[in-house]
C-alpha cells in the first residue's frame, strides 16, 4: 500500500475573476520509505496539494489517502499518519518549548511522552531551549520547533513545505541530518522546496508540478540522465544572438547553455564570436537538477524518454 496516493485530484478557486483551476488531475503515488520531491515555480500548485493532504482544503475532485486512509472520510487516522511541518510560523508565545511540546502530544491523545519529546529535542540541536518560552526565541528556533511539533505523535509520513526557506545554513544541515535519520529509519518523506540543490541532494524521486499539472515524474538519477549531458558556461558583456538568448539560463553577465557534447560547444562558441560578442570564463559542466527543471519548465525535456511522464507530449508543450 503505498504511503500517500494522489489520484486524480483537482482543484478550482473561485476568485474575482472566475475560476482559477489550482490543480488539474494529479495521480501520483509515494512509497513508504521513499524521500521524495515535489518541486514547481510559484503558482503551480505544491502548496494547494498539501494543503489538500492535510486536509487543510478540500479538493474539488479527486481523492487523496495516507497508509489507505481517505483524507476527508477518515480524516483522523490520515492525520495520525502524517506529520506536516507548514511554511508559516504560528504558536501560543506565552508556552515553553518542552509545554508547547506536550501540548500538541495531547491532541493525539499521547500522554507521557517526553522521552520522544527529548529526542526530537536533541535531534534538533534544541536541548538548551526545552524551558525557553517561544517568544524568546528567534525565527530559526521557532522553526525547528516547528519542526518537533510535527513529529511529537512519530508520523510514518513527515511532509515539509518549504521548511529551509530563509534559514541560515547550521539549521539546513541540523535539519537535513535528523530528516535523513529518521528517513534512513524507515519513514517517508515528502519535501517541496526551491532549493534544487537540496532536492537533487536528498529525493530518491521527483515529481515536477506546472500550471497545476504534473510534468515530469521519475528518480532523481534518471532524470538527471535525461538531460542535456552538459552546460557550456561563459561570462559576456554582450547581447546574445536570439535563437541562444532564448534557450540561455543568464544571471548577470553568466550565460549558461545545454551542449550535449564538443561539436555544440564549437556551435555556440561560433554563433556568439559571428554575433560580434566575446566569451570569457568559458567553462563546461556537468547539468544539474536546476538545468533539468528548467528544460521541463521551458517543454524542453517532455521529448526525452527518461522523464517518465504522465502527459502526452502535445499537452506539454500547449
Ligand atoms: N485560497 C486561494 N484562493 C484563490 N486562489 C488561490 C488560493 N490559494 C492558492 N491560489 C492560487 O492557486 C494557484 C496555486 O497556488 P499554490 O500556493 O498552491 O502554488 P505553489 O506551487 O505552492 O506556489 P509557491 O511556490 O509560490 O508557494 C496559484 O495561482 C494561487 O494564486
Amino acid at each position: 500500500m503505498p504511503a500517500v496516493s494522489f489520484q486524480n485530484v483537482s482543484k478550482s478557486y473561485r476568485t474575482a475573476r472566475g475560476e482559477l483551476q489550482a490543480l488539474k488531475g494529479v495521480s501520483f503515488d509515494i512509497e513508504p520509505g521513499e524521500f521524495f520531491g515535489l518541486l514547481g515555480p510559484n503558482g503551480a500548485g505544491k502548496t494547494t496539494l498539501i494543503s489538500i493532504l492535510a486536509g487543510l482544503a478540500r479538493a474539488s475532485s479527486g481523492a487523496v489517502r495516507v497508509h489507505g486512509h481517505d483524507v476527508r472520510q477518515d480524516y483522523a487516522a490520515a492525520r495520525r499518519h502524517l506529520g506536516v511541518v507548514p511554511q508559516e510560523l504560528v504558536f501560543d508565545p506565552f508556552f515553553s518549548v518542552r509545554e508547547t511540546l506536550r501540548i500538541q502530544s495531547g491532541y493525539f491523545g499521547i500522554r507521557h511522552n517526553d522521552a520522544w519529546i527529548d529526542e526530537l529535542l536533541d535531534g534538533l540541536g534544541l536541548a538548551d531551549k526545552a524551558g525557553a518560552n517561544m517568544r524568546q526565541l528567534s525565527g530559526g528556533m521557532k522553526r525547528r520547533v516547528l519542526v518537533a511539533q510535527a513529529l511529537v505523535h512519530k508520523p510514518p509520513v513527515i511532509v515539509l513545505d518549504e521548511p529551509t526557506a530563509g534559514v541560515d545554513v547550521e539549521l539546513r544541515q541540523t535539519l537535513w541530518q535528523f530528516v535523513s535519520q529518521l528517513n534512513r529509519q524507515g519513514s517517508t518523506v515528502l519535501l517541496t522546496t526551491h532549493y534544487l540543490e537540496e532536492a537533487e541532494a536528498l529525493c530518491g524521486r521527483i515529481a515536477m508540478l506546472k500550471q497545476g499539472q504534473v510534468v515530469a515524474l521519475a528518480t532523481t538519477s534518471d532524470l538527471l540522465r535525461g538531460a542535456s549531458s552538459n552546460v557550456l558556461r561563459f561570462k559576456t558583456d554582450d547581447a546574445l544572438p536570439p535563437d541562444l538568448a532564448a534557450q540561455a539560463r543568464v544571471t548577470g553577465r553568466v550565460v549558461q547553455l545545454p551542449a550535449q557534447n564538443a561539436l555544440d560547444v564549437e556551435r555556440i562558441l561560433a554563433r556568439v564570436r559571428e554575433a560580434g560578442a566575446t566569451a570569457e570564463d568559458i567553462e563546461i559542466r556537468k547539468a544539474d537538477l536546476e538545468d533539468v527543471f528548467l528544460e521541463v519548465m521551458t517543454g524542453a525535456a517532455a521529448s526525452t524518454a527518461a522523464v517518465a511522464s504522465p502527459l502526452p507530449t502535445e499537452e506539454l508543450k500547449a
